[in-house]
């Protein structure tokens, strides 16, 4: 007998859920159950024992140590975790893993196969693609690195693709790195395209309407303020402009201009969210098999919904969600329906700060992240939080401090851009956003903070309502009891996320059927995502679950687990074997 104590089981009826470790059950079982209407299936709490091992178990041993590959065959007896996450867990045991989850810009400084390994290892669990940057076979090389590199040596880098959208930026300076415009010169800003090298003086503009809505005397901003420029004249396609405040131009700078102290939204704010190249680039992401689509400057719920057919109806099967980034004027006067509408959010602070006044940004932000929360979609913080790191091997006091009150927020992930993209830091930001996650989530723990946040019922069918309560419940559980992990067995990850909305003090062990599901779990706060081949056979699944991370080390006898399972609206508090 195993030492199983107190098991709680809020089990489906008999015949459908057989408790006992036999497999007999058939795969036929498995989809009545599924097939039963939700709310014709009985919940009721039952006692009982967790059986003992099932005999025919053996763990697949680790074959180099550190890393894991899942071989095809044997695939029933195999488990696929991370190999940052084994290790980890395997030396400091499960309170030291990171809730936190890390989103790393790939660029120049990144994409390479040893310098992509060094993200992997330093806790980089999302790979960003911003294709505004690079052209389709660098980003098909680095996709395939990225996976590469997930298949050989165990990691589970999930690839974000985020659009360039329409919002109005300048071209990429004829191939110079930067161009520094100083007090009181006259720049052309033109809607002509040049051959390269360009004029002196002279930028091109993306946006063809450009010349027309300016007026002059409006203020033109660069990267929301890094240079500014007044308008003195318009001269056709070209616009002249004295520079205001000096600064550096960086290729593709966003550009907004300003009058009477505010943005001006003239016909740009007409033009599409998704243009005609994003939708190329979009099948290009589909076909590349990305997790996450990132769509820049939504200003709608409606653009988000048809993105999301297109992808079903492209890709079947296929789940890429969606990732809405808030980051204009328009998509913060519909932020709930577009949150509601989407698979998560970012907070794109980058962009969002030269749109509304910066003293706005940090209350928007714990707002959106709020927001999220309650509505159970992942949320992202992204922009400038280790802006110094790009030149500076250590952050500012202030970085660290924005960086903790994301942490602090409970945002689901934190993103670096630029630090990972073309610094000359990626591995030390990255390292630094681990240490201050870690730090931030352990005195959360020592504190015993009491949460402030009353989460509110988001399901609206019976099913999910009561996954809703059983997470919850479980939630509360395992803070009260200090269980050791929090085991949910998920086909298609709600379950894991519902609990993952609740905060728990626990890591949250999240299994999957589905490669891609667990890709996708890697975004939300505190779930490790392992792949696999499970039954509803909740006895024997637990048995095999032990037996497999108990021969990796990663958890020991004695560890007190709770464990749910989506399929059979289970739940069950135990200690392993
Ligand atoms: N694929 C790439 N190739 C070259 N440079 C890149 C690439 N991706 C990013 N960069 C560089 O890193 C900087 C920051 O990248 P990032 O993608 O975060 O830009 P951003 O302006 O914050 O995002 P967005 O364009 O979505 O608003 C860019 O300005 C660019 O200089
Ligand atoms: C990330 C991004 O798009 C922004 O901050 O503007
Ligand atoms: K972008
Ligand atoms: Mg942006």
């Amino acid at each position: 007998m195993a030492a199983a104590h107190s098991l709680l089981h809020l089990a489906a009826p008999k015949p459908l859920a057989p408790s006992s470790s036999s497999s007999t059950h058939t795969p036929l079982a498995a989809a009545q159950l599924r097939q039963l209407p939700a709310a014709r299936r009985p919940h009721r709490l039952v006692a009982s024992c967790a059986g003992s091992a099932h005999p025919d178990l053996t763990a697949f041993p680790n074959p180099n140590g550190l890393l894991v590959a899942e071989p095809a065959a044997g695939a029933q007896h195999s488990i696929g975790v991370d190999a940052v996450t084994e290790a980890e867990l395997r030396e400091n045991g499960f309170r030291s893993t990171r809730r936190t989850k890390l989103v790393c810009t790939l660029g120049p400084a990144t994409c390479g196969e040893a310098e992509l390994e060094a993200l992997a290892v330093g806790g980089m669990n999302v790979a960003r693609l911003n294709m505004c940057h690079g052209d389709r076979e660098w980003h098909r090389e680095v996709i395939r690195r990225v996976r590469r590199l997930n298949e050989d040596k165990g990691f589970a880098v999930a690839v974000m693709m985020d659009t360039e959208g329409s919002e109005i930026h300048m071209g990429d300076l004829g191939g110079a790195p930067a161009a520094k415009a100083e007090d009181g010169e006259i720049w052309t800003f033109s809607v002509r395209s040049f051959e390269a090298p360009l004029p002196e003086l002279t930028v091109h503009v993306n946006y063809e309407g450009f010349a027309e809505d300016v007026r002059v005397g409006d203020d033109l901003l660069v990267d929301g303020g890094m240079a500014r420029f007044e308008v003195i004249e318009k001269l056709g396609p070209d616009v002249k402009c004295r520079c205001t405040d000096p600064g550096l131009l960086l290729p593709r700078a966003n550009l907004t201009f300003w009058r009477d102290g505010s943005v001006v939204r003239e016909k740009n704010a007409m033009l599409p969210t998704i243009t005609s190249k994003d939708w190329i680039d979009i099948d290009f992401g589909i076909a590349e098999g990305v997790d996450f689509i990132a769509v820049s400057f939504v200003k709608s719920a409606e653009v988000i919904n048809h993105l999301k057919s297109y992808i079903a109806a492209r890709s079947r099967g296929s789940d890429i969600a969606v990732i809405a980034k808030i980051e204009s004027i328009d998509s913060l006067t519909n932020l709930e329906e577009i949150i509601r509408a989407s698979d998560g959010a970012m907070v794109a602070r980058g962009d969002l700060g030269a749109q509304i006044p910066l003293e706005q940004v940090p209350s928007i932000q714990q707002k959106i992240v709020k927001l999220c929360r309650q509505l159970n979609k992942p949320v992202i913080v992204a922009s400038q939080l280790l802006e110094s790191m790009i030149e500076y091997p250590i952050p500012t006091r202030a970085e660290v401090a924005d960086v903790s009150e994301a942490v602090n927020q409970r945002a689901d992930a934190l993103m670096l851009s630029g630090e990972s993209a073309m610094g000359r830091y990626p591995d030390k930001a990255l390292s630094v956003l681990n240490s201050v996650s870690l730090r931030i989530e352990k005195w959360w723990r020592e504190e015993k903070r009491l949460e402030a946040l009353e989460l509110e019922d988001v399901s609206s069918s019976f099913s999910d309502k009561v996954s809703e309560e059983i997470c919850i419940s479980a939630a509360k559980m395992a803070n009260k009891l200090e269980v050791d992990a929090v085991f949910v067995y998920t086909n298609g990850g709600h379950m894991a996320s519902l609990l993952s909305r609740c905060r728990p003090d626990c890591p949250i062990f999240a299994f999957t059927n589905s490669t891609s599901v667990r890709r996708r779990l890697n975004l939300q706060w505190g779930l490790t995502p392992f792949r696999l081949s499970f039954s509803d056979d909740m006895e024997s699944n637990l048995n095999r679950t032990f037996s497999l991370l108990k021969a990796r080390g990663m958890i020991k006898s004695g560890d007190l687990v709770i464990a749910l399972c989506d399929m059979l609206q289970s739940i069950q508090v135990m200690n392993v074997p």
